[in-house]
């Protein structure tokens, strides 16, 4: 089968390839983790020409003057090419703006779009803005989202603050900041891997950070276009932190840090769903919509590949909490890859079990 045929097939099916919309990268973490240390040390990177950057703030420090070459209004240009503008309030006024004034050639072009939130913030709102608007979600797609965790403070947030916790859960990757100060990270990096199994924990100094191991977090690779499946969806480590489900036991031992039933962490569940047979993309829709009903509030992130009746290529679908992106059908299967429906579910106070009984008795298999 050719691309055309896959693109023409996910036409008619409804479903929409989320190629040519810009990449968007959410960067989050608690107050004072380290977001805005990063994001200075990335605006000087070389390879961060063609990036747009929009900080969403409330009067704290802001970038570094020095870095900056030109000015127009609230939007700076960096020595690197990137893009930079300040907000403090209307984050899709701002998208919107973005796009019209690079219609109007006003701006240069970019490629790629970091949204830094503030430290207070959960994230879910806007990744729900960049998902749901209909201005916004045609022109920009989730890619990925980045969280910091502060080495020094990240065990003491998570412990009072169950919005860290939500953040480290949802993430893609994980930043490990001011490991200068706290170099003993062992208990806590097992905390991070039991809350988000899959997620990669990058230890960062001083915000110094490759922009590579950033961007290409989501399901499409920014230099080649194209899909890296088993990455994105990264399906065995969630296999691997099988026993996550049962941990409530007590048996878990994280390091140095003692067991409490309580925790906030110990309240997010990570599982992956199969089906091995091709599956009906309405019944699928369905599933989705009775999960949301039954519990909404408790998913916090979703991704999945499926293997559909309606088209050949794979299927590729992910959610934040209650909020689905829109499908994005993909050209072909892996090399040597047998199709196949996989669904990961990050979610809070709920169990494999119940998610599953109802995934089969919607989708079968
Ligand atoms: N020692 C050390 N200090 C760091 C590091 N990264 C950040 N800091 C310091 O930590 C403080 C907070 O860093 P910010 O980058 O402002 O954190 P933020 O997450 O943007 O903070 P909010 O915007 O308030 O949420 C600053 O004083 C930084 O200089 C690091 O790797 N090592």
């Amino acid at each position: 089968m050719t691309d055309d045929t896959a693109a023409g097939d996910a036409a008619q099916a409804g479903l929409d390839p989320e190629r040519g919309r810009i990449p968007v990268t959410v960067l989050t973490g608690f107050l004072g983790s380290g977001k805005t240390t990063v994001l200075n040390a990335l605006l000087k990177h070389p390879a961060m020409g063609h990036t747009a950057v929009v900080i969403n703030e409330f009067g704290e420090v802001g970038i570094d003057n020095l870095l900056v070459e030109t000015a127009t209004e609230d939007m700076v240009v960096m020595d690197s090419g990137c893009l930079c503008c300040t907000i403090r309030g209307d984050l899709i006024e701002t998208l919107r703006n973005l796009i019209r004034r690079r219609w109007r050639d006003e701006i240069p072009a970019f490629e790629r779009l970091v949204i830094e939130t503030t430290g207070l913030a959960d994230p879910a709102p806007i990744l729900h803005t960049l998902m749901t608007d209909p201005v916004i979600s045609a022109r920009y797609r989730l890619d990925s989202v980045v969280t910091t965790v502060d080495a020094a403070t990240g065990d003491a947030t998570l412990d009072t603050q169950p919005e860290s916790v939500k953040q480290a859960a949802v993430a893609d990757r994980i930043l490990l900041t001011k490991t200068d100060i706290a170099p003993d990270v062992a208990g806590l990096t097992d905390r991070l891997r039991t809350i988000n199994p899959a997620a990669p924990i990058l230890p960062v100094v001083q915000g110094a950070v490759d922009p590579d191991a950033l961007f290409g977090a989501g399901l499409y690779d920014p230099s080649s276009k194209h899909p890296d499946v088993a990455a994105w969806l990264a399906e065995e480590a969630y296999e691997q932190a099988h026993d996550h489900d049962h941990h409530d036991q007590g048996h878990h031992d994280h390091g140095h840090h003692h067991h409490d039933a309580n925790r906030h962490d110990d309240r997010i569940r990570a599982f992956v769903l199969r089906a091995e047979c091709r599956i009906d993309w309405d019944k699928f829709v369905d599933w989705i919509e009775a999960l949301i009903a039954t519990h909404g509030a408790s998913l916090l992130r979703m991704k999945g590949i499926l293997w559909v009746q309606q088209v050949d290529g794979p299927v590729a679908v992910h959610g934040v909490q209650h909020v689905f992106h829109p499908p994005a059908a993909l050209d072909r299967w892996p090399e040597g890859e047998v199709p196949s429906s996989r669904v990961v579910i990050i979610a809070r106070d709920l169990n494999k079990e119940p998610v599953e009984k109802m995934f089969r008795a919607f989708v079968g298999d």
